[in-house]
């Protein structure tokens, strides 16, 4: 019997697993999978180990719905900031080692978690479309019509195109709704799907339309599919640093998995 809970930040939906005892076969790329599924499992966008570490309060394990280890999430890392306070692993701050390096994260009074991403330093311009890494690799698109967009289909070509052969790219695609406020609609690698919302997607959509100067203020409003994120930064020499995320992440439920 498998221990879980399960968190969502803003619709982007994880089983998080408590490994602090080493006990989960993280190598069952199948049983993580089969977790994940909305049919014949749980049910879920991703999956998430929290594990002991010895220098920082824990560390964040992240697998795709599709099984596979991956780059870093930021809905994930605001949702296991709030399990480890459920769990009483911290309070209302804390620091902790991801795949893409070490983030801090802050609950405020209303539950909502700010977490520290990483400083982007490149932000690649095309006429179409703009590509940067926040933690995750993300294309970002703006289109019109953002409601009747064919997300699934134009985001799967994308995904899939030889541009970002082998490791393949998130898609963005993004509407203007005012003065730094955007809506984006995601399509996810190793979801294969479109989500109810992205973490670094959202963060990638920020820094790509400062740096166009399609926004002029450093605190960027991002409305997603399942809510609302906002994401700060500072601009120094080139480099966009103190990068926040701020949003909901909340508990859904918990139970026991039979495998
Ligand atoms: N949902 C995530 C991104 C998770 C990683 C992504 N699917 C990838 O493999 O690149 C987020 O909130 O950032």
């Amino acid at each position: 019997m498998l221990k879980f809970y399960k968190y969502q930040g803003t619709g982007n939906d994880f089983v998080m697993i408590d490994n602090r005892d080493s006990h989960f076969p993280k190598a069952n790329q199948e049983l993580i999978e089969l977790l994940c599924d909305r049919r014949f499992g749980i049910g879920a966008d991703g999956l998430i180990l929290l594990e002991n570490d010895r220098d920082f309060d824990f560390k964040m394990v992240y697998f795709n719905a599709d099984g596979k280890q991956s780059s870093m999430c930021g809905n994930g890392g605001r949702c296991i900031v709030a399990f480890a306070k459920d769990l009483g692993v911290i309070q209302n701050q804390c620091r902790f080692i991801a795949v893409d390096g070490e983030h801090t994260a802050k609950i405020s009074s209303e539950g909502l978690v700010s977490l520290q991403m990483i400083d982007v330093d490149k932000v690649h311009v095309e006429k179409k479309f703009s590509f940067l890494n926040t933690g995750s690799p993300h294309h970002v698109e703006v289109v019109r019509e953002l409601d009747r967009y064919g997300v699934f289909v134009k985001g799967k070509a994308i995904r899939e195109s030889e541009r970002y052969a082998p490791f393949g790219t998130n898609v963005n695609f993004v509407e203007q709704e005012g003065p730094n406020r955007f809506r984006i609609r995601t399509f996810e690698r190793g979801v294969e799907d479109e989500t109810l919302s992205c973490g670094t997607g959202a963060t990638a959509v920020a820094i790509a339309m400062y740096h166009q100067g399609k926004a002029d203020a450093n605190d960027i409003v991002i409305e997603v599919e399942g809510g609302e994120l906002s994401i700060s930064f500072d601009k120094r020499d080139n480099t966009y640093t103190n990068v926040y995320l701020t949003g909901p992440a909340e508990f859904v439920f918990q139970g026991t998995f039979n495998n």
